[in-house]
């Protein structure tokens, strides 16, 4: 066996993922170690509660609640707790005291991210974050390395794993949302608190991060659109499946042409779009995780695994625990984060994409071309128009409804947002039941 210089490694939380990550460490040390060519040492994990049952067993002389000193007396620490504080301050502690840092915390990432990488970038210190998109998927270094080259134009991810895992019981077991969401949260697949996955907060998080990633171009969070699966219903899971399409609740993050100033700028977004069932992406189920991504030269690639799940999650910790490790046996000033692009974040009013419209409408002569002239009028060219009537509504009756499906040509959402406004407004239809975005056409 070799001896190294050991590396004092901290972690901080050991919940799903920072148990995992403990365990592991400690039962794979010698290899790790060897990879390395220093030895790798967990000098302890940070924990609220000494006695809190966990998903691995960690030895009792290794658990402290003094994080802050944990934190001083590390080569490398990793952040495993969540939330914004006082995740925010251990890492700028543990920068600013010359330790390399690990996260998974994308929230924390996508609200304090410049100011950590600043303070990083100050003391010469590595800041590394590959669980914090798309869990055990690599797709943080394929973005800051393997394409530093190439030019991305666009990123459509399925990028949380409890709500693809929800939408899929929703599909395949009839689930509610609620049910789904109690067994996500039983398997270590949730958010502490859960809102942040059905909310889309999460999705937005990743976004944020992957879109300043691939654009060179800080992207706020602020400047994320969101929206999330709450508002999805069986209906529209069930009747994107006869129009050949599944429900999938997406990033997208693209370069666009500003339509009022013709320059480039760039934007990102998040919610429940339909997929058509060929595309790569309707083929990821449960926890998995997708990244399908377009580049100039490199054209179409997919990223794909689970995207959440403790020890799943652990692996990508872990490489970055290696890359880190070897930074500080090299030496040398490691990656820093690329924003030279500089791009204007655009809002969603400026994205151009297909729509999905359900609408309720009076079932008489003439209501059709009254909806196709509400489209034309607003700029929204009508692609197909599918109508049932409700079997028990004799057609021609005076109360009778007929659902209409409208899937149009490609928009600006500005454009379509009147149009959605025009319908409500007049008086052919009764109700908007559904507007879902088409991707991925
Ligand atoms: N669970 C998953 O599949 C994934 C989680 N992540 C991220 O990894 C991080 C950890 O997630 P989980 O392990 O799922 O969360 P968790 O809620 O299971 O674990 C967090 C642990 O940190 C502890 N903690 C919180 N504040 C603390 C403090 N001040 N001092 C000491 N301990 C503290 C909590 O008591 C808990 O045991 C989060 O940022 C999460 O977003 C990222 C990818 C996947
Ligand atoms: N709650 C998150 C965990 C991983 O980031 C998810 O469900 O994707
Ligand atoms: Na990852």
């Amino acid at each position: 066996m070799i001896e190294y210089r050991d590396l004092r490694i901290a972690i901080l939380g050991a919940g799903s993922v920072g148990a995992q990550v403990a365990r592991l460490l400690l039962e794979h040390r010698q290899e790790l170690s060897d990879r390395v060519g220093a030895g790798l040492q967990l000098v302890g994990v940070a924990v609220r509660d000494l006695d809190a049952p966990r998903t691995a067993e960690i030895p009792r002389e290794l658990l402290t609640t003094d994080a802050r000193s944990l934190i001083l007396g590390a080569d490398i620490v990793i952040e495993l707790m969540g939330g914004i504080e006082p995740a925010r301050e251990y890492l700028a502690l543990a920068l600013n005291s010359g330790a390399d840092v690990i996260t998974a915390n994308k929230a924390l990432l996508a609200t304090h991210g410049p100011e950590l990488f600043e303070i990083a970038e100050q003391v010469g210190a590595q800041l590394y974050y590959e669980a914090a998109v798309g869990g055990a998927i690599p797709i943080i270094r394929p973005l800051r390395d393997s394409l530093a080259g190439d030019r991305v134009r666009r990123i459509l991810g399925i990028v949380n794993g409890t709500t693809n895992y929800i939408l899929d019981r929703m599909d395949t077991e009839g689930d509610s949302l609620e049910e789904a969401l109690d067994a996500a949260t039983r398997l270590g697949y949730a958010e502490a608190d859960p809102t942040a996955d059905i909310g889309g907060f999460d999705a937005a998080h990743k976004a944020a991060i992957l879109a300043s990633l691939a654009f060179h171009t800080t992207v706020p969070l602020d400047a994320v659109h969101r929206e999330g699966i709450e508002h999805v219903t069986h209906a529209q899971v069930e009747g994107a499946k006869h129009a050949g399409y599944v429900v999938k609740l997406l990033a997208v993050c693209e370069r666009l042409t500003d339509p009022e100033t013709g320059a480039e700028g760039v934007s990102a977004r998040v919610h429940p779009a339909l997929v058509p069932i060929g595309h790569p992406l309707a083929a990821v189920r449960g926890v998995n995780n997708a990244v399908f991504l377009e580049a100039e030269a490199a054209g179409s690639l997919m990223f794909y695994g689970a995207g959440a799940g403790g020890v799943e999650t652990a692996s990508a910790v872990l490489g970055d625990l290696v890359s880190a490790a070897r930074r500080h046996v090299i030496g040398g000033p490691g990656i820093t984060e690329s924003t030279h692009g500089e791009l204007p974040v655009l809002p969603i009013t400026s994205v151009v994409t297909r729509y999905q419209i359900t609408l309720q409408v009076a079932d008489r002569p003439g209501v059709l071309a009254t909806i196709a002239t509400m489209f034309s009028d607003h700029g929204v060219s009508v692609e197909a128009v599918q109508q049932s009537v409700p079997e028990q509504a004799a057609e021609g009756e005076p109360d009778a409804t007929a659902t209409l499906v409208i899937g149009t040509h490609r928009a600006t959402e500005a454009a379509l947002a009147a149009t959605v406004m025009a319908l409500r407004a007049g008086d052919v239809v009764t109700e908007v039941t559904s507007v879902l975005r088409v991707e991925g056409l």
